[in-house]
């Protein structure tokens, strides 16, 4: 199935400022849209926007051509939103952070799920140590786990790359690119210039803000 997530006339309003205003987004099965530009510009903004983790802007989301608000259940059932921040919690091993997050999403899992999917981002061997006590990039790396833990089409990931190291960020560039070409859907930001890719489109923000009158 082709999965389309669509935006019209987004506008949002920070600080009696328009971040973005008439942004129209379109976002396909096969596609990476990276959301570019410079820091405040609304980058996180517009992806919780397109997560649906935010109401306070004017516009209107489809998903699949039905208005995101009708068809939210089946959205939520696509989407993996990793946000802005690992979102890790400090007193939980990693085993616990995905079980905690598995059972956020009503997923039961398996611990060899998790081991596995530990492995994947080379954790293994760091189980069982408190998320606290990791390092940043360690930290990141048991969020990212969640990509191949909880199979999603649609990956919306505000700067997935922070703090990971350069065989890390080769890795999930190929991830990103594996995803699409199975027929997923990637929007992320990143002050990192992906690698040249077939499927990438860039999305340019920060030129469409000015004074709300
Ligand atoms: N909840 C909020 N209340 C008030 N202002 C906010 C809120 N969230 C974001 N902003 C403001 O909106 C602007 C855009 O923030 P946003 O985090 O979307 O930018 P960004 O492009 O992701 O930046 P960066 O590249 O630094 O991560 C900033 O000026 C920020 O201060």
């Amino acid at each position: 199935m082709n999965l389309c997530l669509q935006a019209r006339k987004l506008a949002c309003e920070r600080d009696d400022r328009w971040l973005f205003t008439d942004l129209d987004v379109d976002i396909q099965s096969g596609e990476i849209v990276r959301v570019e530009g410079p820091n405040g510009c609304g980058k996180t903004t517009l992806l919780k926007i397109l997560a649906g983790q935010l109401s306070d802007h004017e516009g209107a989301l489809f998903w699949n051509g039905r208005p995101l608000h009708k068809a939210r259940d089946t959205f939520l059932a696509n989407l993996l939103y990793l946000g802005h921040a690992p979102g890790v919690k400090a007193g939980l091993s990693p085993l616990e952070n995905l079980a905690w997050y598995q059972a956020l999403g009503g997923e039961r899992g398996s611990e060899a799920g998790r081991l596995e999917a530990l492995a994947g981002v080379g954790l293994a061997g760091f189980e069982d140590v408190p998320a606290g006590q990791l390092s940043a990039g360690q930290q990141r790396r048991v969020a990212l786990a969640r990509l191949t833990l909880t199979p999603r089409a649609l990956w919306v990931l505000d700067e997935p790359f922070t703090a990971i190291d350069r065989d890390g960020v080769a890795a999930l560039e190929a991830a990103l690119d594996a995803h699409a070409r199975a027929g997923g859907c990637v929007i992320v930001t990143t002050h990192h210039e992906l690698a040249a890719s077939a499927r990438l489109r860039r999305l340019p923000l920060g030129n469409q803000g000015g004074p709300v009158h």
